[in-house]
């Protein structure tokens, strides 16, 4: 039987597990059970929940409460439940659930069949390899900063003196929306312009994400604008939409342009060690199957920082092997040259190293900033310690010097 499993966390007393989950794979799914008659009971078989496992964490008391410990529970949710969207797997799997106290959502397993309603990220790692021609190194990128009130000019010089520093992609901030100095259209139109001078100039490729903001309703629309205007790639605010309005654009062939799914806003249910969603989860296997070519998520060494073995799990289901493409795992907020040697022994090249304060607050200005970071790459992929590298490189060192290793 086709389906999904729900992995969760819950506390409670030693030896109320199995009763838990029993409520939990019958209140989401049949409701009843025990009192109906035997016919309708075969009749709901196929609808009902069942329980995989109970896993007591006798050593993990709760902190607040330590008369109660940790358990894990997996269920199996029939397909026949629900519709293969991501809207209706959720509901299902933590609709109602999600409101009932101390309870997460560590992971979900879609089997071969439910799998294959995600057709995952259009272009994946290896597609956006191929727009750039770069194969062997981590990719750079970096944030458009201080751009917000600012006019198409300012920002059409910003993206060419990050675009002479060798990144290989320029995204705009998360909170640059659709404004009357710098609307969608005209940078789009105008960052075109730009990025064609500098590759005529210099030889060098950078694409651009424009973020793709607005109402709902006018997403595809203006997705298809950006289409026929030639831009390279959307940056979109997944989780203030929901995961199916990505994989709305992700499947639509009259849009066709690789997606960066940004996680703001994502904290919010992803945070807590008690309540929410698994940060692998959903910024991981879930933005993956919902289409998007690129993840951002805070790195385990930046200013918004994620525990490492939770940012390591969260790379590992955006790359392992799977039937839906790869999605670029992107380690962000806070990155400097000097993290690029962590950045690549926990994510190896396969990865996108993105910054904008250290970028921009390089003493040598944004080209200095995109200089100093393929230096540091550079010298790790040759195995030469950045310090050593930095004697011949002027911007890794003013870099180092800064902000350190
Ligand atoms: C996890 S936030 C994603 C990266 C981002 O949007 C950003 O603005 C990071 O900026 P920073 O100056 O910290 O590199
Ligand atoms: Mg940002």
């Amino acid at each position: 039987m086709s389906g999904i499993t729900a992995h969760y966390q819950l506390y409670g007393k030693s030896g109320s597990f199995e009763k838990k989950a029993e409520d939990i794979a019958l209140g989401l799914t049949i409701g009843s059970w025990t009192d109906l008659a035997l016919l309708e009971q075969e009749q709901l078989k196929k609808h009902k929940g069942n329980v995989i496992s109970v896993t007591e964490l006798k050593d993990i008391q709760h902190p607040f409460h330590p008369e109660i410990i940790k358990g894990e529970i997996k269920i199996f949710y029939p397909a026949a439940n629900f519709s293969t969207d991501i809207p209706a797997i959720l509901t299902t799997v933590f609709g109602k659930l999600s409101l009932d106290g101390e309870v997460k959502l560590l992971d979900l397993e879609f089997d071969t069949n439910l799998l294959s309603h995600f057709p995952g990220p259009r272009f994946g790692i290896k597609g956006v390899r191929e727009k750039l021609g770069v194969y062997e190194r981590p990719l750079i990128m970096s944030i458009f900063k201080g751009v917000i009130g600012r006019d198409i000019e300012y920002l059409a010089e910003q993206l060419k003196q990050q675009a002479y520093g060798g990144v290989d992609l320029v995204k705009d901030d998360e909170i640059l929306f659709d404004n009357p100095l710098t609307s969608f259209e005209s940078r789009i139109t105008a960052g075109r312009e730009v990025l064609r001078q500098v590759y005529e100039e210099t030889g060098h490729r950078t694409l651009y994400a424009v973020n793709l903001s607005g109402r709902t309703f006018e997403l595809k629309d203006k997705a298809k604008k950006a289409r026929e205007l030639g831009a390279d790639a959307l940056l979109f605010n997944v989780h203030t939409y929901g995961l199916d309005a990505l994989q709305m654009l992700a499947e639509d062939d009259e849009i066709q342009l690789p997606l960066m799914a940004h996680p703001a806003y994502s904290g919010a249910f992803t945070s807590s060690a008690y309540y929410g969603v698994s940060t692998s989860l959903v910024l991981g296997k879930l933005t993956r199957y919902a289409g998007a070519d690129f993840s951002l998520f805070p790195s385990p060494y930046g200013s918004v920082a994620l525990e490492r073995s939770i940012a390591l799990s969260l790379g590992e289901e955006l790359t392992k092997i799977s039937t839906v493409k790869q999605s670029f795992p992107v380690p962000s907020a806070g990155i400097h040259p000097g993290l690029v040697p962590l950045l690549m022994n926990d994510y190896g090249i396969d990865s996108i190293i993105n910054a904008g304060g250290g970028i921009h607050g390089h003493p040598a200005g944004a080209t200095g900033g995109g200089l100093a970071f393929r230096q540091a790459v550079t010298a790790v992929l040759e195995e030469i310690p950045l310090v050593q590298a930095a004697k011949q490189h002027s911007e890794l060192k003013t870099a180092l010097e800064l902000w350190g290793l």
